[in-house]
């Protein structure tokens, strides 16, 4: 069996869904018969669960769809608490917020795995510190992207100048996926179509929106149901 990829996941802005997709995409490659990894370089905010321990709904989420338990290798080097950019939270509390730390961290997992899915943090330029950003991440290692486009007013926009971006780092797009963030979103299949004729790289499929039973709740990593729920609506990249 041929190895995969690992891919890079980011999306149109924060908040679009990507790590929807990412368990989806992870589940998607277990089905395959891989043994696949999730992967954070950073994440901004934290919450206490009820056993008082300090976690992550994305970690808590990449986790429950890689199949591993809190004991098994650690997928985030940052976890850092406040919500917000990264690197205003990590300068505030004196952290340096360092590409090499990153991609140590994820050569490590891929030791253990055949693939890692790598979930950006917000957007495709976020930075990481004063002279690097999550694209310089990408470019380090090289990663297939695959962009999460959230299905709202601004998202073509959002959307072809994250594909630039990638581009413009001679990185290539893998594939994109639309998430229905809300059903009332006005032309949906207009602005669906819109994306299609101006995004040259291979549609995955379209999300719905969650039904209620699925949403995520705060503070709470999503349900394997709703990855799976999401894993049927999309299709891994050709190839694999
Ligand atoms: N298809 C969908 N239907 C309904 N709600 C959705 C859908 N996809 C995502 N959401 C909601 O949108 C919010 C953001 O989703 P998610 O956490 O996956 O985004 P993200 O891009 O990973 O955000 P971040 O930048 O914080 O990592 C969540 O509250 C989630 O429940
Ligand atoms: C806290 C949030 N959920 C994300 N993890 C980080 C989003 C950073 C966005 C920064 C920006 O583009 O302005
Ligand atoms: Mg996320």
């Amino acid at each position: 069996m041929n190895q995969p990829p690992s891919f890079f996941v980011t999306g149109t802005d924060t908040e679009v869904g990507k790590t929807l997709v990412s368990g989806a995409l992870i589940l998607k490659l277990q089905e395959a018969g891989y043994k696949v990894s999730g992967f954070k370089p950073v994440v901004a905010g934290t919450y206490i669960d009820a056993q008082g321990g300090q976690l992550n709904e994305d970690i808590e989420t990449l986790r429950l769809a890689s199949g591993l338990s809190a004991e098994d290798e650690k997928i985030c080097p940052y976890v850092l608490d406040s919500a917000a950019a990264p690197h205003i939270v990590a300068q505030k509390i004196g952290v340096h917020l360092d590409t090499t730390v990153m991609l140590n961290a994820f050569q490590e997992i891929k030791k253990t795995v055949d693939c890692i899915v790598l979930e950006g943090a917000g957007g495709f330029l976020v930075p990481l510190n004063d002279q690097d950003d999550l694209g310089d991440l990408a470019q380090a290692l090289d990663l297939p992207v695959i962009l999460v486009v959230g299905m709202r007013l601004g998202c073509i926009n959002h959307a072809l100048l994250t594909c630039e971006a990638i581009q413009s780092r001679q990185l290539s797009i893998a594939g994109w996926v639309a998430n229905t963030l809300t059903e009332e979103m006005p032309f949906l299949k207009e602005n669906c179509q819109a994306l299609q004729d101006r995004i040259f790289t291979p549609y995955l499929g379209r999300i719905p929106t969650l039904p209620a039973h699925l949403r995520k709740v705060e503070n709470a990593p999503y349900s394997l149901e709703a990855l799976r729920f999401a894993a049927q609506h999309i299709q891994l990249p050709d190839n694999i």
